[in-house]
């Protein structure tokens, strides 16, 4: 059984408003994007790490890896328009590699525990996929942009992260055939039929997104590193 992680990383960042793409902006003393492949590479559930890049971004690609010599880490691929594009090239990419397994991950999300790295494998024992989530824990509302309207229940709602797990066959097969606007890869599944667990995410395990989740992050690492 071999386990491969996807890391995507083709995204340009626009809600950051960085000239630099997110995932290559400087966190501690190295890119987010080398935070987030070492992260995968500590576990040893990992036997391959592949990024999906932007095809202009092979310079800061190499810049933020050129201290990683780790031979599980495969070249990269370009990626494309869509997340959903990306993993899918990605997931084209892995196919010479055989997998049985995928766990696929946001760039933008670099502190992925060890611990739910292993959540999500163990969990593709009995499901076709497995996805870190947290469950919604503030009352819901649907407003019109500045009054409450209407309550929403948040019985059985959770918060979606990464890594998304899944086997890997199936999940090609999906992305395949699926739509390229998905939000995530359990949209994904789903549509082909798939059966995907739900596993306790993390709280550390948020996505940079704009600029204060970057200097949330900052104090994160500080807090690992003491
Ligand atoms: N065409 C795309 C779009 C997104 N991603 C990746 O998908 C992850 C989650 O996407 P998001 O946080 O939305 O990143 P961006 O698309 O870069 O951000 P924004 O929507 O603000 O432009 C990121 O690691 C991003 O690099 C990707 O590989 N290919
Ligand atoms: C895949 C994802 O990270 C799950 O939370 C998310 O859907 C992608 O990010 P976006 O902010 O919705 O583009």
């Amino acid at each position: 059984m071999t386990n491969a992680a996807l890391i995507v990383a083709a995204g340009r960042g626009s809600r950051m408003g960085a000239e630099t793409p997110k995932q290559y902006l400087t966190l501690g003393e190295h890119a987010v994007l080398t935070h987030t492949i070492q992260a995968f590479l500590a576990s040893d559930r990992i036997d391959c790490v592949r990024a999906v890049i932007h095809p202009e971004d092979y310079a800061p690609y190499t810049q933020a890896t050129e201290d990683v010599t780790d031979p599980r880490l495969l070249p990269p691929v370009p990626g494309g328009a869509t997340r959903a594009v990306s993993v899918r090239l990605g997931l084209e990419a892995l196919a010479e590699v055989r997998p049985t397994h995928v766990l696929i991950h946001d760039a933008a999300r670099p502190f992925c525990p060890p611990d739910l790295i292993t959540r999500v494998i163990d969990a593709l024992a009995t499901a076709e996929g497995a996805f870190a989530a947290l469950p919604v824990v503030d009352a819901l509302w649907r407003t019109d942009g500045t009054k409450a309207t209407t309550p929403v229940s948040r019985e059985g709602l959770w918060r979606a992260q990464t890594p998304q797990a899944f086997r890997f066959d199936a999940i090609l097969a999906a992305h395949r055939s699926g739509p390229e606007d998905a939000a995530d890869d359990v949209a994904i599944a789903r549509r082909a039929g798939l059966t995907v667990a739900v596993v306790d995410g993390s709280e550390e395990n948020f996505k940079i997104t704009r600029p204060a989740d970057l200097d949330r992050a900052e104090r994160l690492l500080a807090e690992w590193q003491s």
